[in-house]
C-alpha cells in the first residue's frame, strides 16, 4: 500500500508548467547554476549523467532544478545561493507550492509524532522554519526517447535510494517509480494517480523512530511502454529537519520508540550527527566526479536497509 494524500490544495499544474520553463533555457545557462555536489550542496542544476546510480559506476539520465525553500522565502534576499532569471520569473508558483507543501507535510508529521508517542509537538521542534535547513523542491525531467528503452540495470533514470530527509511529498507524470517494499525482493511500480500526492518516508524518520518507520528504497525506471516517448516530470518538496537538528533516536521522549531502540532493526548513526551533515555526505557521494575513485557509492547510503525478512 502507497501512501498517498488528496485534497491538498496544492496545484501541481502551475509547478509543471513553470518546470517546462526552467527546463528550456540553454545547457550552457543551466549549467552556470550548477550545484556545487563536491561540497555536498544540493541547491541548483544538476545535469544528466553527474550521479552515480549503483556501485559498478553507472550514471543517471535525469536533469533537474533544486531550489532551497530557504531561498524562496527569502526572495528577493539570497539565503543560500542565487538561480536563474527563469527561476526567479516563477518565484510565486515556488512559493506557494512551498507553503502548500510545508502545510501537508506538517500535518502528517503532527499525525505520525503523536502516533509515535511523542510528546505533543516534538516533531515540528525539529524542523524549524526560522533556521537553516536543506528543505528543497525539485523538479526532475526524464527526457523521452523515440525508440523503446529496455529496462536493464544499468540504465536507471535514478539509482536505488532512500530519501534522505523526513517527508518527500512527489507529483509524477507518466510511471517509473518503482519500491522495494520490505520483506520483498521485486521492485514493484508506484502508478501516479491524478490529484494524488504520493509521500515518502525518508531517513530522518527511520533514524528518530528507531525503525519503527521505514524509509523505503524506491528508484526510477525509464517511463514504461507507450509512456516513454514522453518527458516524465517528477516534482518533489523535500521536508527535511533543520540543518543543526540532531539526527538520533529519540528514545528518551518516547517509551514506544525506546523499546524498538532495542530491537535489532534499530538504525545507529555516529552521536552528535547533524540532519545536515548526514545530507551532504549523501549528496557529495553520489556524485560520479566524487566518487568513481574512492568507492564512493558506499558513503552515499542512506538507512537502506532492505534484508528479506
Ligand atoms: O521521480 C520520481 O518519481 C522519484 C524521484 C526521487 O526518488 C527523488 O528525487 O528522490
Ligand atoms: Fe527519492
Amino acid at each position: 500500500m502507497i501512501p498517498r494524500v488528496k485534497n491538498h490544495g496544492i496545484n501541481p499544474e502551475e509547478i509543471f508548467q513553470a518546470g517546462g520553463k526552467v527546463m528550456s533555457i540553454p545547457m550552457e545557462e543551466k549549467l552556470a547554476y550548477e550545484h556545487e555536489g563536491g561540497k555536498g550542496s544540493s541547491f541548483g542544476y544538476k545535469p544528466p549523467g553527474a550521479n552515480l546510480t549503483d556501485a559498478s559506476g553507472a550514471v543517471d539520465t535525469v536533469e533537474w532544478w533544486n531550489i532551497a525553500k530557504d531561498d524562496i522565502l527569502a526572495y528577493p534576499d539570497i539565503a543560500h545561493r542565487s538561480y536563474a532569471p527563469v527561476v526567479n520569473q516563477n518565484m510565486d508558483k515556488l512559493k506557494s507550492f512551498v507553503s502548500g507543501s510545508e502545510a501537508v507535510a506538517r500535518t502528517l508529521l503532527g499525525v505520525l509524532n503523536d502516533r509515535l508517542e511523542l510528546p505533543k509537538g516534538f516533531l515540528d521542534k525539529c524542523h524549524l522554519t526560522q533556521e537553516r535547513s536543506t528543505c528543497e523542491m525539485t523538479i526532475i525531467r526524464n527526457p523521452g526517447s523515440a525508440k523503446p528503452r529496455p529496462l536493464t540495470e544499468s540504465q536507471l533514470a535514478i539509482g536505488a535510494h532512500t530519501d534522505f530527509g523526513s517527508l518527500s511529498l512527489l507529483h509524477n507524470i507518466c510511471g517509473g517509480l518503482q519500491v522495494l517494499v520490505p520483506g520483498t525482493t521485486n521492485w514493484q511500480y508506484v502508478k501516479p494517480m491524478k490529484d494524488h500526492i504520493i509521500c515518502n518516508l525518508g531517513d530522518a524518520l527511520a533514524i528518530f523512530s528507531a525503525g519503527i518507520l521505514r524509509s523505503n528504497v524506491h528508484r526510477v525506471v525509464p517511463q514504461p511502454g507507450e509512456q516513454g516517448k514522453w518527458d516524465r516530470w517528477t516534482v518533489v518538496y523535500f521536508f527535511r529537519p533543520h540543518a543543526t537538528c540532531e539526527l538520533k533516536t529519540l528514545g528518551d521522549e518516547s517509551p514506544f520508540i525506546r523499546e524498538a531502540a532495542r530491537s535489532a532493526n534499530s538504525i545507529n548513526i555516529p552521536p552528535g550527527s547533524t540532519a545536515e551533515e548526514w545530507f551532504k555526505r549523501r549528496t557529495k557521494y553520489f556524485r560520479a566526479d566524487n566518487s568513481a575513485a574512492i568507492d564512493g557509492w558506499k558513503y552515499s547510503r542512506g538507512t537502506e536497509h532492505n534484508e528479506v525478512e
